[in-house]
């Protein structure tokens, strides 16, 4: 971003965080973004605006809105054709060579071959080139992607051109050795689901394997790191925890089973359905552990949950486990209060919550018969157990992304529960 020399116009339909990023600041949080944006909106490289016809001109428009889950857990793409409507009467103004349309929202096979044919009378060139970053390392994975990927046309002229202009726009990646890799439309859509559905069904998996653990009183901590030795297998997305959540995952697991639905292959994708089942079922079981542990107490208990987001480095609580875990429990506890150095206070604007709120850990944890860790903060990961039991009543913990030192904590003299582990 910050090297790379082209003048880049941002456009959201939202005029609050149009404004937000016209005064240098993300409307989210992102390691490093900050610094990024401040340094390219004052240098005037970088702008935003709410009006689609500041596209007028350039040579290359990127789609980047929402694919939300519909009702049927199909990928909801009204955002996505209205966004290429409000560009269509801009189209075709570039006067600096070929013109490209490139789609990287995260769509279902079939999306890019559809809209090539809607922009195809404006002269433009549709590629599709899938993002795959990670939120907390977004800065990171965009300057340095384990890969590109280009979905091109099938007329090679047309895909010559379009993998030029992409290629000028990425020159500073790829001159770092970042692979690009091209081919057709539903290859390169395919290839971002398949990415994501693999990353799920790879954390339903050592969580299955937690659960055996479990019953078997063996430590899937010892188990992930021993077969994540065979190359083959890798040691990243091995964490047994409370399961998978945000924004992706769970949603495009969903979604690559409905398209698959619609094309005749729902059983080739049935396995799709258990992984989210394991990963619901990582919830529950959270949930169940802790009633158990809490006994006749529970309605009179209060329990501390450390973190509200996804995941650490990030504010987006949108299908957070801890949250659900949080919302569950305060139906039934005493009372439940929810720490989080960067979601607090987003949650605490809303007076409706039926858990209490608060930045600080050892407020949550004053007085609590039992703490969860819901997201691994670093903050959480390196709480003093031994301070932590003086500011309970009970010490009492379970770790439900297996990120604390069972052996500390239990001497500090705390009930420790990991998942799968001993
Ligand atoms: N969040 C992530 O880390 C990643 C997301 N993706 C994919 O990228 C897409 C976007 O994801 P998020 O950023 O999480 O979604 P989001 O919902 O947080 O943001 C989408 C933005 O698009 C804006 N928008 C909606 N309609 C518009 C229009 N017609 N013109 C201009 N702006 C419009 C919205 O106001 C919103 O600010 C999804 O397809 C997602 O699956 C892919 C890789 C990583
Ligand atoms: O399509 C997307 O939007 C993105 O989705 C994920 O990125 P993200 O959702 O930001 O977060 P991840 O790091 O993948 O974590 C997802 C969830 O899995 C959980 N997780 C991750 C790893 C693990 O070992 N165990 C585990 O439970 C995390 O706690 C988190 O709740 C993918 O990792 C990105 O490559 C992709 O671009």
């Amino acid at each position: 971003m910050a090297d790379i020399g082209h003048e880049v116009v941002g456009i959201d339909i939202d005029q609050e965080k149009v404004d937000s990023l016209s005064a240098g600041n993300a409307p989210f949080f992102e390691p490093g973004l900050s610094t990024l944006l401040r340094r390219n909106v004052s240098s005037g490289r970088l702008s935003f605006s709410t009006d689609s016809s500041a596209i007028r001109g350039a040579q290359v428009h990127f789609i980047g809105v929402g694919t939300p889950q519909s009702s049927n857990g199909a990928a909801d793409l009204t955002y996505v054709d209205k966004a290429v409507e409000q560009m269509l009467p801009h189209l075709g103004a570039c006067e600096s060579g070929a013109e490209i349309v490139a789609g990287k929202s995260t769509v279902p096979v079939g999306t890019a071959s559809r809209l090539s044919q809607r922009i195809a009378a404006t002269g433009a060139t549709l590629v599709w080139n899938p993002e795959f970053l990670r939120e907390g390392f977004a800065v990171k994975d965009t300057l340095e992607p384990d890969r590109l990927v280009y979905g091109l046309p099938d007329d090679p002229r047309d895909a010559q051109e379009a993998q030029d202009v992409l290629d000028a726009v990425y020159a500073p990646v790829m001159s770092s050795g970042t692979p690009r890799l091209c081919m057709d439309y539903a290859t390169a859509e395919l290839v971002k689901t398949a990415a994501n559905a693999f990353l799920a069904t790879k954390i339903s998996f050592i969580n299955a394997m937690a659960r055996i653990c479990d019953t078997v009183k063996a430590d899937v901590t010892d188990l992930a790191d021993a077969i994540g030795m065979d190359e083959r297998i890798g040691h990243r997305f091995l964490r047994a925890g409370i399961g998978f959540g945000g924004g992706c995952l769970p949603k495009d697991i969903r979604a690559f089973q409905a398209r698959a639905d619609q094309l005749g292959e729902g059983e080739t994708l049935a396995f799709l359905a258990e992984v989210d089942r394991i990963n619901d079922w990582m919830r529950a079981s959270v949930i169940d552990t802790a009633a158990e542990l809490l006994g006749d107490d529970l309605p009179t208990s209060r329990i501390a949950i450390l973190g509200a987001t996804f995941k650490p480095d990030s504010d987006d609580m949108r299908n957070s486990p801890a949250l659900e875990i949080a919302t569950d429990l305060a139906r039934r506890a005493g009372s439940v209060v929810v720490t989080d150095p960067q979601a607090a206070p987003i949650l605490a604007v809303n007076d409706d919550l039926p858990y209490e709120v608060t930045t600080e850990a050892q407020d949550a944890l004053a007085d609590a018969d039992l703490a969860i860790l819901g997201t691994e903060w670093h903050e959480y990961t390196q709480l003093d157990p031994h301070r932590a039991a003086r500011l309970m009543r009970h010490a009492r913990v379970i770790d439900g992304r297996n990120a604390l030192d069972p052996q500390a904590w239990k001497a500090a003299g705390f009930t420790y529960i990991g998942i799968g582990r001993r």
